[in-house]
């Protein structure tokens, strides 16, 4: 596991770079989800390709810009999926992005699992890494230098509600109101990355990303986006659910299956699971 992270580490490095320099046009192509893909996509999405492709653990990698699973060493032990750059939009207006891997053994689902790593591109570089408890580590003069575990509060103060808001359910928009009218604050920029990361150090609060009129399975992905925040959220006393049931319950059919989602500190997911029971 630690060549993996090291790897990560490598390919962060390039990607920082990438990110500074690289032109955040659009290229010709689309996604499987059907996004128009930036450049900065699939440049991102080489570099970690090529890095991993060196390293003799890693049975097979899946990405989020790609259509089919890539085997890489018949007798690796771990797969990985990832989503090379997230939030890659905001990068024109200079908002924070990253890039999130779940690494699983055995299978590409949620029960299969083992570890999450993520890492935000900000104003500094932070890395988060979850195995049995959730470790954040900085870019500092080209070394990733360990700053802190992280655990969640039972309670927070910040609300993240995700999605187009004329397509919520009522029962959605009535607990997301409810959350604002009991003094939790706005915090979303729609970066799955940053938004997440935010809420984990300070202490809690709710990021939701409900199915909706227009996309009833939600926007988020499963193996790239879910999952992996999932486990951290978890290993970080937090909860992370579909609205009924842990997310790390649902059922992946496709590797590009989406699911809706909502993570968060305990007493709000709590809540979330209570109106979603009754109404959904
Ligand atoms: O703009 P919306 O609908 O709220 O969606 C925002 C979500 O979409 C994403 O940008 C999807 O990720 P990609 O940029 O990798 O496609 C998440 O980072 C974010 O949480
Ligand atoms: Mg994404
Ligand atoms: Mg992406």
């Amino acid at each position: 596991m630690q060549d993996i992270i090291k790897a990560i580490e490598e390919a962060s490095i390039k990607i920082k770079e990438l990110i500074e320099t690289g032109d955040t046009g659009k290229s010709e192509q689309e996604n499987s989800t059907g996004d128009t893909q930036l450049k900065l996509d699939i440049a991102s999405d080489v570099i970690i390709e090529d890095i991993f492709k060196t390293i003799p653990s890693i049975k097979a990698i899946v990405s989020e810009e790609q259509e089919e699973i890539v085997s890489l060493n018949e007798d690796g032990e771990y797969l990985i999926a990832y989503d090379p750059l997230d939030g890659s939009s905001l990068v024109d207006v200079n908002l924070s992005v990253g890039s999130i891997y779940g690494i699983y053994k055995g299978g590409f689902d949620a029960k299969s699992i083992i570890a999450s790593v993520y890492v935000v591109f900000g104003p500094r570089v932070e890395m988060v890494v979850a195995i049995d408890d959730v470790k954040m580590y900085r870019l500092k003069k080209g070394k990733f230098e360990f700053i802190q575990n992280i655990v969640l509060e039972e309670k927070g103060k910040l609300n993240a509600p995700g999605s187009t808001q004329n397509c919520w359910a009522p029962y959605h928009k009535e607990l997301i109101d409810d959350i604002f009218n009991d003094g939790y604050r706005l915090r979303y920029s729609g970066g799955m990355v940053p938004d997440l990361h935010q809420i984990l150090l300070k202490g809690g609060g709710l990021f939701s990303y409900p199915g909706t009129t227009d996309r009833p399975k939600g926007k988020l992905r499963q193996l790239f986006e879910v999952f992996p925040f999932a486990y951290t959220y978890e290993k970080a006393n937090g909860q992370a659910v579909d609205g009924f049931k842990r997310a790390l319950e649902v059922e992946t059919t496709h590797i590009h299956d989406t699911t809706p989602c909502f993570f968060g500190s305990n007493t709000e997911i709590n809540r979330v699971l209570e109106v979603y029971k009754k109404n959904g």
